[in-house]
């Protein structure tokens, strides 16, 4: 049975954030993800985690200046030094959120660049997240990002991201496999579920093209719960998408899978 977690940066976005956790509660999640902690003292939010019996299972690193177009500073050569600090800060929130993952987030490669320079300073820089997270028992997670939403990110292909995993071949990281990006650019979600499923340490879901509620639009996500049910998936689900309208007018999808 799916664990399916309440993306608080997209779901319930009709009230401050602090008051997401309740809602997801109050909606029947026991598991919520979001982009950024960082606002927050790490000790709230657990508070907060605690009080409404939540579990945190995925926070992202820092995305850098995002007013002027980052979205990740973990690529970028010559910003190795930031990138580590954001990687201690996040490895610090997960520690206190006790969250099992983190998605170190890659960063973007201007036009004309040398990309394999910003993947390679990637490969080292989440090389060490990996040593640093390791006693931890904390996973890593490396997500493609599709053109539609942030064009020229580094990964952009579950291939791409699939080779980053292979090329730093370290035990505690894994992909991030979002289905709302895999269709807009690879397609063929089964095969590649199967194929990359050793390797999937953490998944989203949302409609294509309009990302809403995985009830509509070309993914049959009945069929991808079916499917990873019987290859074992033991991981989360994280609901990354934008409610067509109030956010519980919208769960009649997950009824089917509530957990007992
Ligand atoms: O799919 C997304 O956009 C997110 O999962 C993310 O982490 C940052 O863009
Ligand atoms: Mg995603």
């Amino acid at each position: 049975m799916p664990k399916f977690a309440a993306n608080l940066t997209m779901m319930f976005a009709d009230r401050p954030f602090l008051e997401r956790f309740k809602a997801a509660a109050d909606a029947g999640f026991r598991y919520v993800e979001y982009l950024w902690p960082y606002d927050y003292p790490a000790a709230e939010l657990k508070a907060l985690l605690d009080k409404h019996g939540l579990k945190q299972v995925l926070f992202n690193s820092a995305a850098g200046d995002t007013k002027n177009g980052e979205w990740g500073l973990t690529a970028l050569p010559g910003r190795e030094s930031e990138a580590r600090r954001d990687i201690d800060q996040a490895l610090e929130y997960a520690i206190a959120l006790e969250c099992p993952t983190v998605h170190i987030m890659a960063g973007v490669v201007p036009a004309g660049a040398d990309r394999n320079a910003y993947l390679n300073t990637y490969i080292d820089n989440v090389r060490y997240a990996s040593e640093r997270f390791r006693p931890h028992g904390i996973h890593i997670v490396l997500e493609a990002l599709s053109p539609q939403v942030k064009p020229n990110y580094l990964l952009k292909s579950q291939y791409d991201t699939l080779a980053a995993v292979e090329a730093i071949d370290r035990d505690n990281v894994r992909i991030q496999f979002d289905y709302y990006h895999a269709q807009n650019v690879d397609g063929q979600l089964s095969a590649m579920t199967k194929a990359m499923f050793a390797r999937i340490g953490h998944i989203q879901i949302a409609s294509v093209p309009d990302r809403h509620e995985p009830d509509e639009g070309e993914v049959n996500y009945p069929y991808i719960f079916a499917l990873l049910d019987e290859l074992g998936y033991a991981g989360y689900i994280g609901c990354e998408y934008n409610p067509r309208g109030k956010t519980e007018d919208g769960l009649g999808w997950l009824a089917a899978y509530r957990e007992k």
